[in-house]
């Protein structure tokens, strides 16, 4: 050996780099892969016929009416992706104090579950029960006297998830963070003889400013009064985050979700340490928007940086993801075959 190295002995035989040296050896030691059975694909609703309506603030995502939604997952189970969730961006003369538009049987959100259920079978659909995008306040619960209404909000949330599941929703994922709500929701779907309907908790769900563009996407943002501080986690806070979560999975939890979520892979690892759940990360607008904005710039290459991020929940530990950049990754997936 050239002595004049620095490089001694024992470093010379522990060379991390004759692993790297070619692409077939970076492919064999490969420990975590992005397949399209990892993607959720979230979509949001409006009222109407023919309308895909851009979001400023998401690039390349759109509201969709029912039928155009229809059209998109449709492409989507062709592309191989395995589940959709669904978010409304109803009428404002619809939203009121209560949120009582999310009880009705036939409201948006129920429409397109139904219709996305006729029309493809066999692509799984996620519902949110919150009551954001049903209320006046943007709140996700009943507002009485600047409180958020816990228990009440369970009980309307109940009802809610039992309407969707009518309608022909799959899997129930609540997000609103009230307390005792995946019980009460597994007993109410048992009720009404939905056993086979499943709930994914967003169990730990963070008060985050990753959220903005999606509360444009769905208008909240001008309607809500203060924070979710009262109910959601503090992004301080990864002890309590595994105490929420515990309580969910003893509630009767089917899976559970971290969101947001790079900015939360610590949690992820220890809830999928914890309870072994399939556990899933949502990739949220925030997160979204920030790779666009800064690719649109060309300050990042956004195709590898979408590639990597996900790959990066996967290695935390996540049997999944939602993300809105679902389909590009389907369509890169495919051509790379
Ligand atoms: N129940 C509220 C809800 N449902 C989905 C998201 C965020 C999704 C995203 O940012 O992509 C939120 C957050 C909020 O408005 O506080």
């Amino acid at each position: 050996m050239d002595k004049t190295h620095l490089v001694d002995e024992v470093t010379g035989h522990r060379r991390m780099r004759r692993n790297r040296k070619a692409d077939w050896t970076r492919r064999m030691v490969q420990e975590n892969r992005l397949t399209v059975d990892d993607l959720i694909w979230p979509i949001f609703l409006v009222p109407g016929t023919g309308i895909v309506d851009p979001i400023a603030a998401m690039p390349g995502i759109s509201r969709m009416s029912v039928d155009k939604a229809v059209e998109a997952v449709k492409e989507a189970a062709d592309l191989g992706i395995p589940a959709i969730a669904t978010f409304p961006d109803i009428e404002m003369e619809l939203r009121d104090e209560t949120g009582s538009n999310s009880l009705v049987a036939d409201n948006l959100i129920n429409q397109a579950t139904a219709a996305i259920k006729k029309a493809v079978p066999n692509i799984g659909i996620i519902t949110d029960v919150a009551l954001d995008p049903f209320t006046s306040h943007g709140h996700d619960g009943i507002l009485r006297d600047g409180v958020i209404l816990n228990d009440e909000t369970v009980d309307q949330v109940v009802r809610a998830a039992v309407m969707q599941a009518d309608a022909g929703s799959d899997i129930i994922a609540p997000s609103e963070m009230m307390d005792g709500r995946i019980g009460a929701i597994r007993r109410g779907l048992d009720a009404a003889g939905h056993q086979d309907v499943g709930i994914m908790s967003y169990a730990t769900k963070f008060s985050s400013g990753f959220y903005g563009p999606y509360r444009e996407a769905i208008n909240t943002s001008g309607l809500l009064k203060g924070d979710k501080n009262s109910y959601y986690i503090s992004p301080a806070n990864g002890t309590e985050a595994l105490r929420d979560a515990a309580l969910d999975v003893e509630e009767g939890a089917d899976m559970l979700m971290v969101k947001p979520g790079l900015a939360y892979l610590d949690i992820c690892w220890r809830i999928k340490e914890a309870f072994g759940l399939p556990t899933y990360a949502y990739q949220v607008s925030g997160e979204y928007s920030q790779i666009k904005a800064a690719a649109m710039n060309g300050w990042i290459d956004g195709d590898r940086i979408m590639m990597e991020t996900l790959l990066c929940f996967k290695r935390a530990g996540c049997d999944g993801i939602l993300t809105y950049f679902a389909m590009d990754v389907a369509r890169k997936l495919a051509r790379n075959g």
